[in-house]
């Protein structure tokens, strides 16, 4: 390759240094000066609704992503650029005199729009564009190529397509030296020298303002639309390049509106933290050669978690999903007689997963993220849609929903349902922004199929804002899945929301660590604190309706009727793409149908959160749970409960469901059949 190379590789999906493929493409052009940049997008600060925990997590990625870079070359480090990539990458270029752009192919649909706009840049300025992918184990597009342009909706689907690309890619060594970041007349000794170089040759350009566009000064970063947490005015964009911090420093939370106080750093971002824990999993052979997800307990903390917690690691890129796969392989060797465990169940079949869903988002591309125009995704008359305007942005303010239904997600987001199990796990996501996978499953069957009727949109959208692994992908993917919306067509089987903790834990330990107001009561009532006798309500110091509130709900009777509404969506075979859905009249359509009320039945509001909920677990102002405008009613009688013995088994049953699928069992098998793609749906 010719010695004149100048390299800028941007860092986008891959925070790290070791088997990072784009990184060595970069290095194969034996570049004779390489810019490490990040350039910090403001369409992730302004418009995309990223929460403290992730941010926080990026920043801990960023910060030790360029200290790894100093201890490999220490005249450089990473470049902190701040402005919308397509104005301000095009004059890095030109004032870097820059002949090559690496970059990290960007699975998701926002990066690939982005990245096309780039291209054109940097096909107009002569600069070559080299793109590797090093986020999955497989590379979409070629998977999705292969499968004809149809999403893998399944994972034998995925399983057949990559048999034939031979092995995942085994991952290769971090680079011992890195070029520098120089320009062609430096004269620079010194990073901090390179570093005042690089500002004056970025003098007269503007920094970015938001003007004539939908940014700082429209938006209200306060909203819970966007992240919510935001109190101190946005600087990072004051500048181009950090001052008056260090020069092209990693930008702090307190630059972002965050206050970092507010966090609790439980799950702490960078490659060196992950590769040390990967390295302590596959130090015990035996926990990975026997990993069985199904058999994994939801009931464990994010300190202690059952399952690896790398989820984190892999959404930046702090961690090679190929060497996580490589090590976890080298690792059931060394157990007696090798792996205990398969697909999907054990750990290389999770990150199948994690594949499948990237594949299947490639070939949707924007409508994964969303019900309407969604061709995989059947269609349910969800309360409180999301709606899109015609550029494909949520319409903002929301038209107003059901009050029942708000005040429902509300509670919900703030973990105030009454119901234990759901309001410890949705405070868990909203202090540490993590959740084990079972729970997962039950807030989000839980708000959709089981319980509230609410759609699966708004739920992604909390997990959107909590979640430090989110994912364009995996998100909606799993949402979809567990909604029955797609992926997964089991809608009768729920879990139940006492009896399936209950089957992991039968203390709550999950519950007294993130409801302390319940941590008093008998294990026979941790998880139905409702049904407790007054006598013992008192003797652990919390009255429900007082202290803690009712249920929003009745558990028995909403997910009856929910099941039989499941029964004539699936029925009427309605897709985001028919035309009934298109033209708006679908819910008509299927309310007739139902014949169910809507909005949904009135509940007892009154007496709602009690005095006792820790401060970090109460609404941010303005964002309070209302009772106003709610309906009263009720009687406040705690709800009944019957245990019918089968809810609780079912996230192991789907984990069998999907096995016995992959061995072509007839057991078990769906109410209704569902179709791979785009076949056998009504248009
Ligand atoms: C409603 C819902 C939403 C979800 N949203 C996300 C998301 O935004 N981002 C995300 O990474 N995962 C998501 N998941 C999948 C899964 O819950 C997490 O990946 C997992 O809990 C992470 O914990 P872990 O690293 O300990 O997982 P482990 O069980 O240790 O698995 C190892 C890795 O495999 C991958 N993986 C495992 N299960 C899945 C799965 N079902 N789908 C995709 N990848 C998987 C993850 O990368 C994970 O880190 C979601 C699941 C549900 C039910």
């Amino acid at each position: 390759m010719s010695k004149s190379a100048r390299v800028l590789y941007w860092f986008r999906t891959d925070l790290r240094l070791h088997d990072s493929p784009a990184l060595q493409a970069a290095l194969d052009l034996k570049p004779a000066a390489l810019f490490p940049v990040w350039c910090w997008d403001p369409n992730y600060v302004y418009k995309h609704r990223v929460g403290i925990n992730r941010f926080r997590f990026l920043l801990e990625s960023m910060n030790a992503l360029s200290k790894n870079i100093t201890s490999t070359q220490s005249n450089s480090q990473l470049l902190v650029v701040r402005g919308e990539p397509t104005e301000l990458l095009p004059e890095l270029w030109k004032r870097w005199n820059i002949t090559h752009l690496v970059i990290e192919k960007d699975p998701s649909a926002y990066g690939r729009r982005r990245d096309k706009l780039i291209r054109e840049a940097a096909k107009k300025s002569k600069v070559e564009v080299v793109a590797v992918q090093g986020h999955h184990l497989y590379d979409p597009e070629e998977v999705t190529k292969r499968n004809k342009g149809k999403p893998t909706m399944s994972m034998s689907t995925l399983q057949k397509i990559v048999s034939d690309m031979g092995d995942v890619p085994k991952p290769i060594d971090a680079p011992k030296d890195l070029p520098l970041p120089t320009l062609k007349d430096s004269k620079s000794k010194s990073l901090k020298d390179t570093l005042s170089e690089l500002a004056r040759s970025l003098e007269g350009l503007p920094h970015y303002t938001g003007k004539g566009r939908e940014g700082p000064e429209s938006v209200d970063l306060n909203s819970t639309e966007l992240g919510g947490q935001r109190d101190k005015k946005v600087t990072c964009y004051d500048t181009v390049n950090g001052e008056p911090s260090e020069l092209f420093s990693v930008p702090t939370l307190a630059s972002i509106g965050m206050d970092a106080s507010k966090v609790k750093d439980t799950i702490k971002g960078g490659e060196p933290v992950a590769l040390e824990k990967l390295a302590n999993i596959c130090k015990d052979a035996e926990y990975v050669a026997t990993f069985a997800k199904p058999k994994t307990s939801p009931g464990q903390s994010a300190e202690d978690p059952s399952t690896t917690l790398l989820s984190p690691y892999l959404k930046f890129g702090c961690l090679s999903v190929r060497k996580l796969w490589w090590d976890a392989e080298e690792a059931k060797k060394k157990y007696k007689g090798g792996s205990k465990t398969g697909p999907p169940e054990n750990l290389n079949g999770q990150l199948l997963f994690r594949d499948m869903y990237a594949c299947a988002e490639h070939a949707i591309g924007d409508a994964f993220q969303r019900v309407k125009g969604n061709e995989v995704c059947r269609y349910m008359d969800w309360y409180l849609p999301t709606h899109y305007d015609k550029n494909g942005e949520v319409v903002l303010p929301r038209p107003p929903g059901d009050a029942v239904s708000e005040a429902r997600l509300s509670a919900y987001k703030l973990g105030q349902t009454g119901f234990p199990w759901i309001d410890a796990l949705m405070r868990q996501l909203r202090l540490e922004g993590w959740m084990h996978h079972l729970g997962r499953h039950s807030v989000a069957a839980f708000l959709t199929r089981g319980q509230c009727w609410i759609s699966w949109e708004r739920g992604a959208e909390i997990f959107d804002e909590y979640l430090i692994d989110w994912d364009p992908c995996s998100n909606p993917g799993n949402w979809m899945w567990l909604s029955c919306s797609a992926f997964f067509t089991q809608y009768f089987r729920l879990y139940g929301l006492a009896t399936f903790p209950a089957k992991y834990d039968k203390t709550g330990a999950l519950v007294r660590k993130y409801c302390p107001e319940l941590a008093k009561f008998p294990d026979k009532y941790i998880y139905e604190p409702f049904n407790a006798p007054k006598d013992v309500q008192q003797k652990a110091g919390c009255i429900i309706g007082k202290d803690y509130p009712f249920p929003m709900l009745d558990e028995k009777a909403t997910k009856g009727e929910n099941m039989e509404r499941m029964k004539i969506c699936y029925q009427a075979n309605l897709h985001g793409t028919s035309k009934e859905v298109l033209e708006g009249k679908a819910d008509d359509m299927l309310k007739k149908q139902h014949g169910f009320k809507d909005p949904p039945k009135e509940f007892d509001w009154n007496n709602r959160p009690g005095s006792k909920i820790p401060d970090w677990a109460k609404a941010p102002k303005g964002e309070e749970h209302t009772t106003k405008g709610a309906p009263g009613g009720g009687n406040g009688a705690p709800v009944k409960h019957e245990d019918d013995g089968h809810d609780s088994d079912d996230a192991v049953y789907e984990q069998e469901d999907e096995q016995k699928e992959e061995r072509g069992s007839k057991k078990r098998k769906p109410a209704v059949k569902q179709e791979e793609g785009k076949s056998k749906k009504k248009k």
